[in-house]
């Protein structure tokens, strides 16, 4: 492992904390503030009526407020990370960047609260007070033994979750983290021997839940700053003391001798190499104090190569961190309107997440990080950005809350709930929900022509894992083998491998492909050579020769490239202008643009097919089709010589009524900004429009890739249509989600 030090200066920590506006949080409005109609709803007089809704029957609050998802991060400062008692508000930052981390991880909405007071009972009154504001407390970075208090009355007292971060949500993960590093290593949770340095908040946490999850109390042994808690120590209080052992081991570093684990949670700089030394063999070393471990890896792993090292930082392999763990506990919380975090729902977070750990990756992960992660040494727990944390612990969570009892509203369909959470923050899969659901009703064999590209290969996988359908794999048979071996992919024998160099379909593609050229230039021996050595060529063939229901290429060749290779096999469908879409899925709008891939300068025929097919597309995926027909000016105004074959197109389907929404010439403020649209009081679209067809190349596949760069949206596409048979070409930049997605676009008929 190279040395490391911070990739950041202090300077940029500062710049990324002051720019755009100071700190890390701002408030939107959920509703639209626009119109003095919008005021009368929202403040008086319309607000009256929740008011008293609510007084009339509390439970009318989760209804018309934002208070079931609100969440209250509080701390008094007394133990920021590991840098001690700086007070409320140098607490502000760390307890901003918790309520950020609620909002992007979990979609829970927080908010920071500093209280500045050392006093318990004064910390507890403030906090009571506020109950009726949230759905939960987060409490953090309150040090030890006040903590303790602090949570324990905060829990008898309220009605709502409330959960002290540093002890559970930092139990949680390490335990998690735990259970996997003593699988890797072969060991039972019964046999280990443990040191835990530190005695505070979070030591004390992770040591009683390791314990009640099968550790020995005798084989732990704790440290504060005075060294080993052992029975009949001086100045000992009741926490430390219910984890005293009888022993004669004094310091720290005579409790690491022959030591399994060591679990800091202490200061930086805590633990020193010669004392890892001392330990078994495969020692497993949290150093999790924040921002500085108690030993880097660099340094453990020097003096102990077969170590097993995390800690709470992002910027080492394996980060155990509570960030795994909170936002996902309080959305299952949340969500079923629970009462309090307790043991069973701590457990089961834990167990969750140590699972999801031994899964295969999903690629965005493996994006987000730039590299691939795999179950061992170097990722026994998942990472922050793993989209499947909040599926799977959220609804663990929220399971054990139920069974447990301490839900007041209860799940009856999990895999709708899960379903749920899924499309919370990645709203592509509630669109492409029904469409998924077709795949797998009517599965179909999609042929992945680029197989031996790892990214296509993860595809096809997932594509038959998932139930969509048989993929059919084309490239050299050994390399695809060693690859689905290579990718963990279940029975690797059993995939289709077609391949041009040993295929029995050759001679009968050869036939087919040069009776289609022959008067286009090409000698049987050029189509022969096409076959045997184009992969799009033998891909499209197998489709064209019924070999598949669609396929997909587009990873190793520029898309003009990768489309001249498929028209000499695949033409357009009889009357069709190929063309593409992009779909893009925003926060609260899905848009469809059209023509993004192919046509120059589409003739107002062109453009007419292009609005009819995409608003077609636009209904199967369940959104009723307003279509624009985009262009610099809005009608006529300014004038211009390109403007004319826009007013063809509308012409054209003024001609024929298409049984969709359309309208044009228009900019695209008019088109789907609702002020905007109202300077315009003729025009036929009843809503912003949600099918742009855009006047020319340039302008559509510039915003179709400045808005895959820069917008906050999902991009799906580019969505090839009007071929004879469904084929796509995905983005050579795709991830194997994005082939996924399209492969199964293409199968269940919705583009093509
Ligand atoms: N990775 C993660 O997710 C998390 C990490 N942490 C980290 O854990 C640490 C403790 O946090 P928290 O429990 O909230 O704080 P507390 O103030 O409650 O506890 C701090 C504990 O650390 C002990 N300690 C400090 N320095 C040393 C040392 N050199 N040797 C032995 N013990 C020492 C203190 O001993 P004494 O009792 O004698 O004063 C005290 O028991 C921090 O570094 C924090 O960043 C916390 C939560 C989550
Ligand atoms: C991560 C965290 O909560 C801490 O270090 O205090
Ligand atoms: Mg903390």
């Amino acid at each position: 492992m190279a040395d490391k030090t911070n990739d950041f200066t202090a300077r940029e920590a500062l710049f990324y904390h002051e720019t755009i506006r100071p700190g890390k949080i701002e408030i939107i409005a959920s509703k639209p503030m626009a119109t003095q109609r919008d005021l009368s709803l929202a403040y008086s007089p319309g607000v009256a009526v929740p008011v008293q809704a609510i007084a009339d029957d509390p439970a009318n609050a989760a209804r018309y407020t934002a208070k079931s998802n609100l969440v209250a991060v509080i701390s008094n400062g007394t133990a920021i990370l590991g840098m001690g008692n700086l007070g409320a508000l140098a607490s502000k930052p760390v307890m901003e960047g918790k309520a950020v981390l609620f909002k992007r991880f979990a979609d829970v909405d927080a908010i920071d609260i500093e209280l500045d007071t050392e006093d318990p009972q004064a910390f507890i009154d403030a906090v009571a007070l506020m109950e009726p504001t949230f759905g939960g407390i987060n409490l953090e970075d309150i040090k030890a033994p006040e903590c303790f208090i602090i949570e324990q009355a905060l829990r008898d007292k309220l009605k709502i979750p409330v959960m002290h971060d540093d002890q559970h949500g930092t139990a949680i993960i390490s335990a998690a983290g735990l259970l996997n590093a003593c699988h890797i290593t072969g060991r039972k949770l019964e046999d280990v021997k443990v040191v835990v340095n530190g005695a505070g908040a979070a030591a004390i946490a992770c040591t009683s839940l390791i314990k009640s999850m099968g550790v020995r109390h005798e084989n732990v042994l704790m440290c504060d700053r005075s060294g080993v808690i052992y029975i009949g120590r001086d100045n000992v209080d009741q926490w430390k003391s219910a984890h005293a052992v009888d022993t004669d081991r004094r310091t720290l570093e005579e409790a690491l001798v022959g030591a399994d684990i060591f679990l800091g949670l202490s200061a930086k700089d805590a633990l020193k190499p010669e004392w890892v030394v001392k330990m078994a063999d495969q020692p497993i070393i949290f150093a999790m104090a924040n921002p500085d471990p108690e030993i880097t890896p660099d340094a453990a792993m020097a003096v102990r190569p077969d170590a097993i090292v995390a800690t709470g930082r992002s910027d080492y392999p394996n980060q155990v961190n509570n960030v795994l763990g909170f936002p996902f506990i309080f959305r299952g919380a949340l969500d079923v309107r629970a009462t309090a975090i307790n043991e069973e729902m701590k457990i089961a977070a834990a167990q969750a997440i140590a699972e999801l750990a031994r899964l295969p990756v999903p690629e965005e992960v493996a994006a987000a990080y730039g590299k691939n992660h795999q179950f061992g040494r170097d990722y026994i727990i998942p990472a922050p950005f793993d989209p499947r944390l909040m599926e799977t612990v959220s609804a663990a969570v929220a399971k054990a809350a139920m069974d447990s009892g301490v839900a007041q509203f209860q799940i009856e369909d999990f895999d709708a709930y899960r379903h749920a959470l899924k499309s919370r923050m990645n709203p592509t899969t509630s669109v492409l929900t029904t469409v998924y659901a077709e795949a797998k009703n009517n599965p179909k064999r999609v042929i992945f022509a680029e197989a031996e590209e790892e990214v296509v290969l993860r595809a096809a996988i997932q594509f038959r894992d998932f139930g969509y359908g048989t993929p059919v794999l084309v490239g050299r048979t050994q390399a695809v083998r060693d690859m689905l071996v290579e990718l963990n992919a279940d029975d690797p024998e059993s995939f289709e491998i077609q391949n041009s160099i040993d295929s029995e379909l050759v001679p009968q593609m050869v036939d087919y492909l040069y009776d289609k050229l022959k008067r286009k230039g090409q000698t049987e021996r050029d189509v022969r050579r096409m076959v045997n050595q184009n992969r799009n060529t033998f891909a499209c063939l197998l489709l064209a020769l019924g070999h598949g229901d669609a396929m997909i290429s587009g990873l190793t060749r520029t898309f003009a490239q990768t489309m001249r290779e498929i028209s000499q096999v695949i033409g357009p469908k009889p009357g069709a202008v190929p063309f593409g879409i992009h779909m893009m899925i925003g926060k609260n709008d899905t848009i469809f643009m059209a023509d993004t891939t192919i046509n120059e300068r589409p003739t107002a025929e062109q453009l007419a097919h292009i609005a009819r097919e995409t608003a077609a597309v636009a209904r199967r995926l369940g959104h009723e089709p307003r279509v624009a027909f985009l262009s610099y000016s809005t009608f006529g105004n300014p004038p211009g010589k390109w403007l004319e074959n826009i007013r063809d197109a509308v012409a054209i389907l003024d001609a024929e009524d298409p049984g969709f929404e359309y309208e044009g010439e228009m900019a695209p403020d008019a088109a789907l900004n609702s002020k905007v649209m109202r300077l315009y009081p003729f025009s036929r679209l009843s809503g912003p429009a949600n099918v742009l067809v855009m006047p020319g190349l340039q302008s559509a596949n510039l915003s179709a890739k400045l808005l895959r760069e820069l917008g906050g949206n999902t991009t799906i596409g580019p969505m090839l249509i009007g071929m004879e048979k469904p084929v796509q070409v995905a983005p050579m930049t795709a991830i194997a989600p994005d082939v996924l997605t399209l492969a199964v676009l293409a199968s269940a008929g919705v583009v093509g």
